[in-house]
């Protein structure tokens, strides 16, 4: 039984459909080509259910389950290997599943894979005519869009040279170009916005903000500042299964974050002059070993040095947020004690800190006061979470204090 099914609609709104979709692999490729055959045999469909694994299988993809309407966006998110890319795969037909159904109404598109869907000997033209014609596009049709997509892609110069000499920018700007502008009812985009330069990405974004209206998009990134942008509802992927499933999408990123979120600290350079003991966030409660913080709270912080430096070392603290980005930074403490001749506390102060919601990391390093040389330098000393009732994506959340002004 073919479980891709393009159906009338009944509810014009949805769109996709998927229910109890279940993918495995086989580690192995001798015993995949194996079970292939002795299913062949045993006269197996590969989409009998409640087949248990065998030795060296395991679920790619297990139990997903999700409806999608127009106007709406859902982002899959995962570490590598979660199940993200085979989920598409399943979605856009281009693989079976071993379990469940998939729905898909109105006309597909999907940008997977960098140049899947173009044929590498055709040039970019011709593919253009090829892809629209697979979408159920007339000739006339498509010479119609051909404008519109030779303006998006910018590559009016390049249009009549085989794509397989197009750099993975030139591929992503013309197969996302052709997806956007054939109109599609749902748009499966994996990961290929990460290749673009920085003005095709805003150029997506925006075309993205145009059609989502008219279109449901399956979108698949890494990047957390992406799906926050586009996505109404988020799939947390964890070895094929669902970890977090709904439209609390700053919790499934606070939960794809917190998977990544256990590095050990690491030294960066050393000149074997200071050790770091101790980087200490005074007065607040632990949680899953996390100072915890309220926007808006006083910081005091203790960072804890034995040195053999002759003069007093220069401290500086960089605070990162979960993407890595720096966000803040803490230069030589006011306040330092000597506890004897080598060891010493430096203690920084943060009147009413203002980061915005989630989890933040502290690197520590010293300089030479004399010549800035450095001594040494810590990555991921101490992390803390900032509590705040509301997530904002900027890294500050700033108390601006409203003024009304009587006119
Ligand atoms: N054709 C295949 N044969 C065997 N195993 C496969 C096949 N395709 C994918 N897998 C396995 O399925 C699992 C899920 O892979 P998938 O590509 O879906 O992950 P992903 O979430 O998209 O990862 P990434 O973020 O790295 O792109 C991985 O363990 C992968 O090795």
């Amino acid at each position: 039984m073919s479980v891709i099914e393009k159906n009338n609609p009944t509810d014009e709104d949805v769109l996709v459909e998927v229910s109890g979709l279940s993918k495995k692999f086989c580690k192995d490729l001798k015993t995949s080509l194996w079970y292939g055959i002795m299913d062949l045999f045993a006269g197996y469909s590969g989409n009998k259910k409640n087949r248990e694994l065998r030795s060296k299988e395991f679920w790619a993809v297990k139990d997903i389950n999700f409806t999608l309407r127009r106007g709406e966006c859902i982002g899959l998110i995962g570490h590598n290997g979660a199940g993200k890319s085979t989920l598409l795969k399943i979605l856009n037909g281009l693989i079976n599943p071993d379990e469940g159904r998939v729905i898909m109404r109105g006309k597909v598109s999907a940008l997977i894979e960098l140049g899947a869907g173009f044929n590498p000997i055709l040039t970019g033209r011709e593919n253009i005519y090829n892809n629209g014609a697979v979408l159920g596009f007339s000739r006339s049709e498509i010479e119609r869009k051909l404008q519109k997509i030779i303006e998006f892609s910018e590559l009016e110069e390049f249009l009549d040279m085989p794509v397989q000499n197009y750099s993975s920018g030139m591929k992503v700007r013309l197969g996302f170009a052709v997806a956007a502008q054939m109109e599609p009812d749902v748009l499966i985009i994996d990961e290929v916005l990460a290749v673009g330069d920085l003005g095709f990405k805003l150029k997506c974004f925006k075309i993205i903000d145009e059609i989502l209206p008219k279109t449901a998009i399956i979108f698949v990134s890494h990047s957390m500042p992406h799906i926050s942008r586009i996505c109404n509802q988020i799939i947390l992927l964890d070895r094929g299964k669902t970890k977090f499933q709904g439209e609390d999408t700053a919790k499934a990123i606070d939960l794809y974050y917190a998977k990544f979120s256990e590095n050990d600290s690491n030294v960066i350079f050393d000149d074997g002059s200071t050790e770091i003991k101790k980087l200490q966030i005074l007065d607040k409660p632990i949680l899953d070993n996390l100072p915890q913080v309220n926007w808006g709270d006083n910081i005091d912080i203790s960072l804890y040095v034995n040195t053999k430096f002759k003069t007093l070392p220069k401290a500086y603290i960089t605070i990162f947020d979960k993407e890595q980005r720096p966000v803040a930074a803490l230069v030589q403490s006011e306040n330092i004690i000597e506890i004897n001749s080598n060891e010493l506390i430096f203690k920084f102060h943060i009147e009413k800190i203002q980061l915005s919601k989630g989890l933040y990391n502290i690197n520590v390093a010293f300089f030479n006061p004399l010549n800035n040389a450095p001594i040494i330098r810590v990555n991921s000393v101490l992390a803390f979470q900032v509590l705040y009732f509301q997530d904002t994506w900027p890294p500050m959340l700033l108390d601006a204090e409203m003024a009304f002004e009587e006119v």
